[in-house]
């Protein structure tokens, strides 16, 4: 009989940017890059952009600083494995978990994550919605972040970026979220091409540890569509960091500085696979709203898991 431990998960998405979800409330799984590229696997495995552990913040080394601000942490990892700082998706999906399990109450959340704490509103219901009748505004009401404030670097090589796909390169924007973004204004979406791999950021010395880069079009007024080729991921069908990078970089070039007119300035953003709210504040802080659902729970085999997972 195998003793490998019993693995609950659930899977979630916000605006289908899809999740492992693994509660591991007081910190005792080790989850090897290896076990989460399994388990992030579309075909051998769940499947997810990403894999969420939920732990509280108390009984992690990276979030024992935050435990006195913010309860729970989100460990979040890429689907290769690797670790990212910051998951705008990631964290209202974190926080509908935590509700849904009894964790946390609809109305206001702390969330600690390695990009630092991160304040969170569960809408109780659509009334209860930061937009009411927006079209963000499921079943289980909308919920919003305070992403913290974007940073630009001032005039230099780190903030020239080129994006390169194929032959064609287009001048971008360096947009830190927390992670790292490259934002480029495209004609056309699809010049984007199949993105099955990673665009080319130049210079790389602006991305130490890689980027995640975002197509943007006009939409209308403060409206645009993107799509993103995530680090450690791939083309995903939506990013809420990248989302904010996007908002960010087009108020920008709009020329819309909250910080300058001491009005917030919102955007709305869609993505493959729905749509984001985003404000920035005269302090600098961005907003984000948008879905996060829940929409299945069960549990890893312990054979297949093997002696990936301590
Ligand atoms: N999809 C996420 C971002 C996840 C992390 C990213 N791939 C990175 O490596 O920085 C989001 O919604 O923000």
């Amino acid at each position: 009989m195998s003793t490998a431990p019993r693995l609950s998960f659930l899977k979630g998405h916000g605006t289908e940017n899809d999740f492992v979800i693994v509660p591991d409330l007081d910190g005792s799984l080790e989850l090897s890059a290896a076990a989460v590229a399994r388990i992030c696997d579309r075909r051998a495995g769940i499947g997810g952009d990403g894999l969420i552990r939920v732990v509280r913040s108390s009984a992690h080394p990276e979030a024992r600083a935050m435990a006195d601000q913010a309860e729970w942490f989100m460990d979040y990892r890429n689907s290769d494995g690797s670790i990212a700082e910051m998951c705008g998706n990631g964290v209202r999906v974190f926080a509908r978990y935590l509700q849904r399990a009894g964790l946390a109450e609809a109305g206001d959340l702390a969330v600690a994550t390695r990009a630092g704490v991160r304040r969170v509103h569960i809408a109780k219901d659509a009334g209860d919605a930061a937009r009411p009748g927006d079209a963000t505004a499921g079943a289980d009401g909308p919920i919003t972040v305070v992403m913290g404030e974007a940073t630009l670097p001032g005039p230099g090589p780190e903030a020239e970026i080129t994006v390169t796909v194929g032959e064609r390169s287009w001048p971008a924007r360096n947009v830190n979220m927390g992670n790292p973004h490259a934002v480029a204004f495209v004609d056309d979406l699809a010049q984007a091409g199949d993105l099955l791999a990673a665009p080319a950021v130049r210079p790389a010395s602006a991305y130490p540890h890689g980027t995640n880069v975002e197509f943007v079009v006009d939409r209308g007024p403060r409206h645009v569509a993107m799509r993103v080729h995530e680090r450690g991921s791939g083309e995903t069908r939506s990013c809420g960091t990248g989302a904010c990078a996007v908002m960010v970089a087009a108020a920008r070039r709009d020329g819309a500085d909250p910080a300058v007119t001491g009005h917030p300035v919102t955007y709305t953003v869609d993505v493959p696979g729905g749509r984001l709210v985003i404000s920035e504040r005269p302090d600098g802080t961005v907003e984000m709203t948008g879905p996060a659902v829940i929409v299945a729970e069960g549990e890893l085999d312990p054979v297949w898991l093997g002696t990936d997972l301590g």
